[in-house]
């Protein structure tokens, strides 16, 4: 790709169901190897919007491009590693026929696909499990597993929806470690959390609330935009004031 084109362009975009307008007017940029993280209230569009980027769901209106190409495409999911909020996993299968399943989906073969899913388990430290059935997983190793599948592929986007809830703060800092060690080789990650100290760690920061989007900054820029001391605080006044 181009460089110093965007990886995501979302060009004033709205999403509405039936006669409620739950995206509105949205329109910012996420730059190649950038983490960037949306923030905002329960039920403020954060997933709408993510499912807009993997193509799952479609603008009303608007546009959004992701690597260049007008979404939704079929053909992106190559380009895309997608963590849903909920897991989308075979709870009956085994984890290692679940990596298969979406190994074989990606067009992983052979040893490449054996290595890769030795790889991502053990990144997400669920190599010991690796033959256990789905339905077996507690609710924090399965988020461990979609994690894993999501970065199966080696995709140039990751698009994660609250990926470490349910995770404990020693596996979430080794996974972020991970996260921005991909960032270094380029990866460009798009991820929702509700977590402060998470927020902290990305590059920029989209605020959402009921829909609009209040700003996209540096932590340090919304730090400075609010007068506040802690993303916390600036999350509560862009929260608490309507612009
Ligand atoms: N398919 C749908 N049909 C109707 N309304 C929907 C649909 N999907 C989402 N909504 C509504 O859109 C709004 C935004 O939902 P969304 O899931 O994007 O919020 P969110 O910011 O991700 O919330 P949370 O942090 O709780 O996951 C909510 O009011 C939700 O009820």
């Amino acid at each position: 790709m181009d460089e110093g084109k965007p990886v995501i362009a979302v060009t004033h975009v709205n999403r509405a169901f039936g006669d409620k307008t739950v995206l509105k007017d949205i329109t910012l940029q996420v730059n190649q190897a950038e983490t960037f993280g949306i923030l905002g209230p329960s039920g403020s569009g954060k997933t709408t919007l993510v499912k807009l980027l993997t193509g799952i769901d479609e603008v009303t209106s608007g546009e959004v491009t992701v690597l260049g190409v007008r979404m939704p495409k079929l053909a992106m999911l190559q380009q895309i590693g997608y963590m849903a909020q909920s897991d989308a996993l075979y709870t009956e299968l085994s984890a290692k026929e679940n990596l298969e399943f979406f190994a074989a989906l990606y067009g992983l073969k052979g040893g490449n696909r054996t290595r890769r899913i030795g790889d991502v388990m053990e990144l997400v430290n669920l190599q010991e499990h690796l033959r256990k059935r789905v339905d077996q997983y507690s609710g924090g190793m399965k988020r461990r597993l979609s994690l894993a599948i999501a970065l199966l592929h080696e995709p140039p986007l990751l698009l994660l929806d609250e990926p470490t809830v349910g995770i404990d703060p020693v596996l979430r800092q080794s996974i972020w470690k991970e996260l921005k060690a991909l960032n270094r080789k380029g990866t460009t990650i798009v991820l929702t959390t509700h977590v402060m100290d998470e927020a902290e760690k990305c590059d920029r920061l989209a605020m959402i609330r009921d829909g609009v989007l209040l700003a996209a900054d540096t932590p340090a820029g919304l730090l400075q935009a609010t007068g506040t001391a802690s993303i916390e605080e600036a999350f509560l006044c862009y929260g608490g004031v309507r612009r």
